[in-house]
């Protein structure tokens, strides 16, 4: 995608004594919202305590190009697939030149800025060409100018089984990483079901998106990753549609989707020796192997860690909490 900016734009905010001053007093707020374990409750739902400043930096500051597509999910449900697709969608005329595709000596994350950064640390750079953000942060928490510039939103989201284990070992290896003691599984689970995890309530957020994807079905398009995994090619078209850079015949012909395809495999992904050995967000708070991002990729591997009960338990909390909305999602 051609766009007349800057080839690199910095979204900066919070240098000045007054931005000093903001974060002091995000830090004052924020330590005085409700917190269980490693979360904070803030707008009704639970953050990670070190991303909220981040995010309400990001909430009071934030201006959207018009151009922008944000890339949405709550942890573990697709992002760094969806990352890397969307990713290779936009520049796969680089892919194809001479030029490889960047994916190939940068992990997902590192090619698509994350929203919730804290902004006045560490400010996001991003590619021009590239009009892609991310973010975890729940539809109702965006920022406000996202929703007003009417600007494109992909979200995906995943059986809640496969998300909360998906969950439960990243943030295990995170805290193993960080020499803090993990929360075993039946507490994080326990913790899950009461809607206490990453930017849970789980089922709030889905919802959340669920229902401005009803609203907007031509501003944001709502996905699952096993609905993805089960047709890859007709998702990678779609996403491509959505962002306005449809494949022409001549690519469709030449292969182009199923080069991208094979590119932004767990296969390919997980075995690149930048996701093998590299680090993401090296030197900053949010350090953490690339490794991490690249488990399984596998649709029911829940089974393996769960019991039948628990595994009963989600789904009919997750049936109970999305009764009446219309979505079904994928078991
Ligand atoms: N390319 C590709 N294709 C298919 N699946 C993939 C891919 N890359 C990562 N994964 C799997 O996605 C799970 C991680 O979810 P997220 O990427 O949303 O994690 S994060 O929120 O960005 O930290 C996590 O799922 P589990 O394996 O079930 O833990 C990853 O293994």
């Amino acid at each position: 995608m051609e766009s007349s900016l800057p080839s690199t734009q910095i979204l900066d905010f919070g240098e000045s004594a007054e931005g000093k001053n903001e974060a002091k007093s995000y830090k004052e707020m924020i330590s005085t919202f409700p917190r269980v374990k490693r979360w904070s409750y803030y707008e009704g739902f639970w953050y990670s305590t070190m991303f909220l400043e981040g995010i309400m930096s990001a909430q009071d500051h934030f201006i959207p190009q018009s151009t922008d597509i944000f890339i949405t999910s709550c942890p573990k449900t697709g992002t760094t697939w969806l990352k890397s697709l969307t990713f290779a969608i936009c520049t796969r005329s680089r892919l194809s030149g001479s030029s490889a595709s960047a994916l190939l000596t940068k992990m997902p994350h590192d090619c698509v800025p994350l929203l919730e950064h804290d902004l006045a640390q560490n400010p996001i750079k991003r590619d021009c060409a590239v009009p892609l953000v991310s973010t975890h942060v729940p539809y109702s928490c965006l920022p406000k100018s996202i929703i007003s510039s009417g600007c494109k939103i992909i979200y995906i989201c995943r059986d809640a089984k496969d998300a909360f284990v998906s969950f439960w070992y990243f943030i295990a290896e995170l805290e193993r990483s960080r020499n803090v003691q993990p929360l075993s599984l039946e507490e994080a689970f326990e913790l899950f079901c009461n809607g206490i995890s990453s930017y849970g309530p789980y089922w709030d957020h889905v919802l959340g998106y669920w229902r401005a994807s009803l609203e907007f079905p031509e501003k944001i398009l709502f996905l699952t990753y096993e609905e993805m995994k089960k047709d890859t090619a007709a998702h990678v078209k779609k996403l491509a549609e959505f962002m306005g850079c449809s494949f022409t015949l001549e690519e469709e012909e030449e292969g182009e989707v199923q080069k991208i395809i094979s590119m932004c495999s767990f296969q390919k992904l997980s075995n690149l020796e930048v996701n093998k050995n590299g680090t993401h967000q090296a030197d900053t708070p949010f350090a953490i192997k690339n490794s991490v991002f690249f488990r399984k990729g596998e649709i029911g591997d829940w089974a393996n860690h769960l019991t039948p009960e628990m595994g009963a338990r989600l789904d009919g909390i997750m049936e109970q909490k999305l009764k009446g909305s219309g979505l079904k999602l994928p078991r």
